[in-house]
């Protein structure tokens, strides 16, 4: 038989398969609703989820599909024992999920499935003890069992390095085994009879001796003393190894550890990794709308079920919501942007803009390679820029310090980046929209790319107008809404922020009756009342041969940032002066320092003409 009629058999002996009604009216298997296809047109699995199916798995039949490795029924009224999946002996990942099978599962049950990676039985009601057969198979990297009733011990995963583990509410008693006891508390919870690490510890003698390995006899004693001397031993001994273990991975990780940016308004941004288990993303799937679409050609390869159980790690949670970098096994590592704040927006309209954003490409641009849509909650996916944000960089306390020939290349690189998107976009009133220093991210060669770019559109307006950068212009708080040069004032705001190493949010302007200050007026005021030096950052201020060209950089800064919309430079004036800086003033002077004289830094008047300054050495 063809895969075709083999399918059609396994059909046959489902029940409701009304959500497969196209299966057989199409010649291309791929086309069928639920089929996974690799991109050459393979057939390689079966994703049932969500389809109100019931009746029998035929086993039997799938065994004459080679190559299956992927099955999933997720989320159906399947119900009765565990089909024996162990006769498909290629197949990787099971997912059933959701669904009400019941009763034991065989210790064998799994027995010779070496391929199998993942294993979701999440929220059935299986009883009995964990299948023995489960710890040895070599590959297993998923494993799901979550809401059952499983009883009895838990067995030794001795072969395994689990990316996704969850044993909680169950009836699971005894010791937690050495070789789990990393994992998190909560992979456990909900299983009373259970103890030892992670959870607390378990007690000895008495009564209490229950919580132990059943099968452990109770000495009595001069028996008793050793045993306990032994225990007090071993458990020393592993709490010593413990605490060293912590100690050097402590060492070793020391660059993930979580920073905090200084605060925006009531908000923190925090730069960094903090360990997590999966993405934490309660994805209902039940809308149907479960569907990761990706927007570019060249990305892809993974979906959305090996997104959501990638291991990830929260690298922040910005003003629209978390962001995670996921590891997806065999496949890219990504960054996911989840936006809580894009409720009014269609699924229409949403994906056509995405589609749009997709199509953009320029060395300067982060690239988004897949969206995911429901009314109430929406991601996007990224490519992962391994040197972090700017804003790490120039606030978090890495150590990292960014050369002022570094600081240049990334300000021409966000320059290009906006200006493809001005031309891009030219009927786009802001092109970029959120354009601030922890959207400009650093790929492996410290190039940078703008992240978030477009999304003003789809962003609700009360929540643009509290959060997004391009609001902040000062034209945003007498007219409601941002102008065509909007995003040249926050490219501005960018160039003061590199060169003085100020976080812009401590100089924001505070509305009416406030102090009416930003980042812009400080330099202003630095630069008239005192002395130049003042206004960079120390890290760059020493640097040989370079201040002339920093000083040139600054004042195109404060030409981005004219508080008047008339005099502040166009987005093609200001790239076309970056462009000019250069890294070397050229001039062989051995002094550290220069001085600017005074009238030379009226900048917040000053036209375009006096932009030829005079440096005069101290
Ligand atoms: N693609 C990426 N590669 C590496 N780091 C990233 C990537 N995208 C975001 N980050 C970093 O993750 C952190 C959190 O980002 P997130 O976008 O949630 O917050 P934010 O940029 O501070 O605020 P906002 O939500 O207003 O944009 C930031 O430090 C950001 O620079």
């Amino acid at each position: 038989d063809t895969d075709a009629q083999i399918l059609m058999r396994f059909k046959g002996s489902l029940s409701n398969g009304k959500a497969l009604n196209d299966w057989g009216s199409e010649s291309s298997l791929c086309s069928w609703t639920g089929l996974l296809c690799r991109k050459n047109q393979t057939f390689y699995g079966l994703r049932l989820e969500h389809m109100e199916m019931g009746g029998k798995i035929d086993i039997e039949t799938l065994v004459e599909l080679p190559t299956l490795v992927s099955f999933s029924v997720i989320n159906n009224t399947f119900e009765g024992p565990m089909p024996e999946f162990k006769k498909l002996v290629s197949l990787r990942a099971l997912f059933l999920s959701n669904n009400k099978f019941s009763g034991d599962i065989p210790d064998d049950a799994f027995e010779g499935m070496r391929k199998l990676k993942r294993v979701f039985l999440a929220e059935n009601g299986f009883t009995g003890p964990i299948p023995k057969s489960l710890a040895n198979l070599p590959r297993l990297l998923d494993l799901d069992l979550r809401g059952n009733g499983f009883g009895g011990n838990i067995p030794d995963f001795q072969q395994q390095d689990f990316r996704v583990f969850n044993l909680s509410n169950n009836q699971l008693e005894g010791q937690i085994p050495e070789s789990l006891s990393n994992k998190f508390p909560s992979s456990f919870a909900g299983n009373e009879g259970l103890c030892g690490k992670p959870l607390s510890s378990c007690k000895i003698g008495g009564n209490e001796s229950r919580s132990l390995e059943p099968n452990l006899d109770k000495p009595q004693g001069k028996n008793h003393r050793i045993l306990i001397t032994v225990i007090i031993v071993v458990a020393v001994v592993a709490f010593s190894s413990i605490v060293a273990l912590l100690f050097i991975q402590k060492h070793r990780r020391k660059r993930f550890k979580p920073r905090t940016l200084p605060t925006q308004g009531n908000s923190q941004q925090s730069v960094g990794f903090k360990e997590s288990h999966s993405i934490d993303m309660t994805v209902d799937l039940k809308d149907g709308d479960g569907e990761l679409n990706f927007v570019r050609e060249d990305r892809g390869g993974f979906d959305l079920h090996e997104l959501l159980s990638a291991s990830a790690a929260v690298l922040g949670s910005g003003s629209f919501g978390s962001t995670y970098k996921a590891m997806i096994l065999n496949g890219p590592t990504v960054v996911v942007k989840r936006f809580r704040h894009m409720n009014n927006v269609g699924k229409q309209e949403f994906s056509e803009h995405m589609q749009r954003l997709g199509t953009l490409t320029h060395p300067n641009l982060l690239p988004l390679a897949a969206f995911y849509y429901r009314k109430e909650d929406k991601f996007l996916v990224y490519d992962f820029a391994e040197n972090g944000s700017l804003a790490s960089h120039l606030h978090g306390r890495n150590g990292s310090v960014l050369t002022w020939s570094s600081r240049l290349k990334i300000i021409k690189g966000v320059a290009r980046g906006l200006a493809y998107l001005y031309e891009n976009f030219p009927g786009k009133i802001v092109p970029h929209g959120h354009l601030k220093s922890s959207n400009v991210v650093l790929d492996h060669s410290f190039e940078p790319k703008l992240n978030e770019y477009g999304l003003v559109e789809v962003m609700n307006k009360s929540h643009a107008q509290k959060f997004m950068a391009a609001y902040k212009a000062p034209e945003t708080s007498k007219f409601g809404r941002p102008n065509v040069k909007s995003d040249v004032w926050c490219l501005g705001i960018l160039i003061l922020e590199v060169l003085t190493g100020k976080f812009p949010a401590n100089y924001l302007r505070h509305g009416k009756g406030g102090n009416n200050s930003d980042l812009a007026t400080w330099v202003d005021s630095v630069v008239r009342e005192e002395w130049t030096g003042e206004v960079f950052d120390k890290d760059i201020l020493g640097t040989r041969n370079g201040e002339s060209e920093m000083l040139k950089l600054l004042r195109i800064g404060m030409f981005c940032c004219k508080w008047s919309v008339e005099n502040r430079w166009d987005w093609n004036e200001a790239v076309a002066k970056i462009e000019e800086v250069k890294e070397n003033d050229g001039e062989d002077d051995s002094s550290s320092c220069y001085y600017v004289s005074e009238e030379d830094f009226n900048s917040r008047t000053a036209t375009e003409d006096e932009f030829s300054f005079s440096v005069t050495n101290g």
